[in-house]
């Protein structure tokens, strides 16, 4: 049997997935968790790969391997090939007013067209600025910039410092591929070239970026190191959300829903898409077209919260809210937790409204979490739906989709069929897909089974409360 593996470097853990290159069965699997925060120390991810790859039983006896990850983080490096400060992850805010600058400089409608997408604190390019701006020495050390699953996959080739890596600081043979490539506001998902006037006017001079590989390609093997055997074909990666796409063979009509750190809505579709007031992000994917995708920063921690504040854990909560009516007594809560990437209130703080003595009940709280997170998600639907994207059923995914609760209230809140495809690591199942296609140049079709297919009728009340207090409080 040929064994291939899978890995998915997210925002709060790692995971790591071995199939058999022919029939997709998952062999075996293994996990470790990230450290908290929206500034991290990249080796902190190759200490969790480490970690998540041993607890899946190692590689001894894997032909191929792929990571997909999170998407937008910078990574910085100088000529020796040391990471000059902690990563800025996608959801750290601080380089809002970047973006503005940015869009002041070039224009939204001219930054859609040259890079598929506007700009928001989220995007690389923004935090180069900050950089350039906050901390100029280090900004003058840059030498490379790379993304999460960029910089791991050089590693895993065997590539870094002098000290630690067996080949050392070769930067030219960093690698990335069109989906995370198109994350950065330097790239072009339509040219497939970077524009490197964005790059300099961002960092403040140029820099090696990484090449940008096929979607069937192999960008080399690994080498011996502790925990890591010689010789494994390495593909190109992805960002997380475009390898969940490949993982779940999405396709025409197929919208994916996906509940994890962030929320995402995003199709594989046949055109670039440019919207130039920066709700839809113009992403490429990773087979070769197009990804389309809404992001919002807060979905699945914003029910740990809940739960937590609750006294309960997921499956409490998700109880809790089965119990109240749709609508929640007319409790609403906007999530922003973490502040708002789309829409895009970098600043903003969560509300809770409606609340009276009558619907201020447990339930109604823990339903109006889950309800007012969705919603969030269904405007991006109708954003990508704008577009032109058909969705002729929602495929729920990531950590949050597991919850009942959460299942059937978006069967309340999506006017589209909703379908829970059987649990699993998609993004991780979209790098083994990846990792085989490298390994053998035919593109595997494994199948994904269903779990569940909630019943709930929509109610359009639930997203009417929401719109009318997102208008008020705005
Ligand atoms: N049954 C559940 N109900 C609600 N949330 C859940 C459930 N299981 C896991 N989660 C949450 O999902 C998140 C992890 O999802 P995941 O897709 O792995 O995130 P990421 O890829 O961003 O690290 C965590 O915040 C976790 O608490
Ligand atoms: O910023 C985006 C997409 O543009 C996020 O989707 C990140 O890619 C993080 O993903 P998760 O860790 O939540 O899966």
């Amino acid at each position: 049997m040929t064994l291939v593996a899978g890995v998915d470097s997210s925002t709060q853990s790692c995971k790591v997935v071995v199939r058999d290159a022919e029939t997709g069965e998952v062999v075996r699997t293994g996990r470790a968790t990230h450290p908290a925060g929206t500034e991290v120390p990249p080796a902190a991810w190759w200490d969790a790969l480490l970690a998540a790859i041993a607890d899946a039983g190692g590689l001894d006896d894997v032909a191929a391997i792929s990571i997909g990850g999170q998407q937008h983080g910078m990574v910085v490096l100088d000529a020796d090939g040391r990471v000059i400060r902690d990563a800025l992850l996608w959801n750290d805010t601080r380089s809002a007013q970047a973006a503005r600058e940015l869009i002041a400089e070039f224009g939204a409608a001219e930054l859609a067209r040259r890079t598929g997408s506007v700009p928001v604190a989220s995007f690389t390019a923004t935090k180069l600025r900050w950089l350039r701006d906050a901390e100029p020495e280090n900004a003058a050390r840059v030498a490379a910039v790379a993304l999460p699953h960029d910089w791991l996959s050089w590693r895993l080739r065997g590539y870094g410092p002098a000290d630690e890596s067996p080949l050392g600081p070769d930067l030219e043979a960093l690698a990335t591929d069109r989906s995370d490539a198109s994350g950065t506001s330097y790239w072009s998902p339509a040219t497939g070239d970077y524009d490197r006037e964005l790059l300099i006017a961002s960092l403040g001079h140029d820099a090696v970026l990484p090449r940008v590989a096929g979607p069937a390609e192999s960008i080399g093997a690994t080498v011996a190191l502790p925990g890591i055997p010689a010789g494994l074909v390495v593909g190109a990666g992805a960002g997380d959300n475009a390898a969940a796409a490949l993982g779940l063979g999405a396709q025409a009509g197929d919208v994916v829903v996906s509940i994890g750190t962030s929320g995402t809505v995003f199709a594989v579709t046949d055109t670039a898409t440019a919207d130039e007031t920066g709700t839809v992000a113009g992403f490429a994917d990773a087979s070769g077209v197009y990804l389309p995708l809404v992001a919002t920063l807060n979905a699945a921690r914003v029910l740990d919260k809940i739960a937590s504040l609750l006294g309960v854990d997921h499956d409490g909560l998700g109880q809790l809210a089965l119990a109240a009516e749709p609508g929640s007594g007319g409790l609403v809560l906007q999530p922003y937790f973490e502040g708002e990437r789309t829409p895009n209130l970098p600043d903003a703080t969560a509300t809770l409204f409606g609340l009276t003595l009558a619907a201020t009940t447990r339930e109604n709280l823990a339903r109006a979490a889950i309800e007012g997170m969705l919603c969030g998600l269904a405007d991006g639907l109708d954003a990508v739906r704008r577009l032109g994207v058909t969705a002729s059923r929602i495929l729920l995914v990531g950590g949050a989709a597991a919850n009942p609760a959460v299942s059937q209230i978006a069967a309340e809140v999506f006017d589209a069929p909703v379908e829970v495809p059987e649990p699993g690591e998609y993004v991780a199942f979209g790098a083994t897909v990846q990792a085989a296609w490298a390994l053998t140049g035919a593109r595997p079709s494994w199948s994904v089974a269903t779990l569940a297919r909630p019943d709930a009728a929509p109610v359009p009340l639930i997203r009417e409360q929401y719109a009318a207090r997102a208008a008020v409080a705005s």
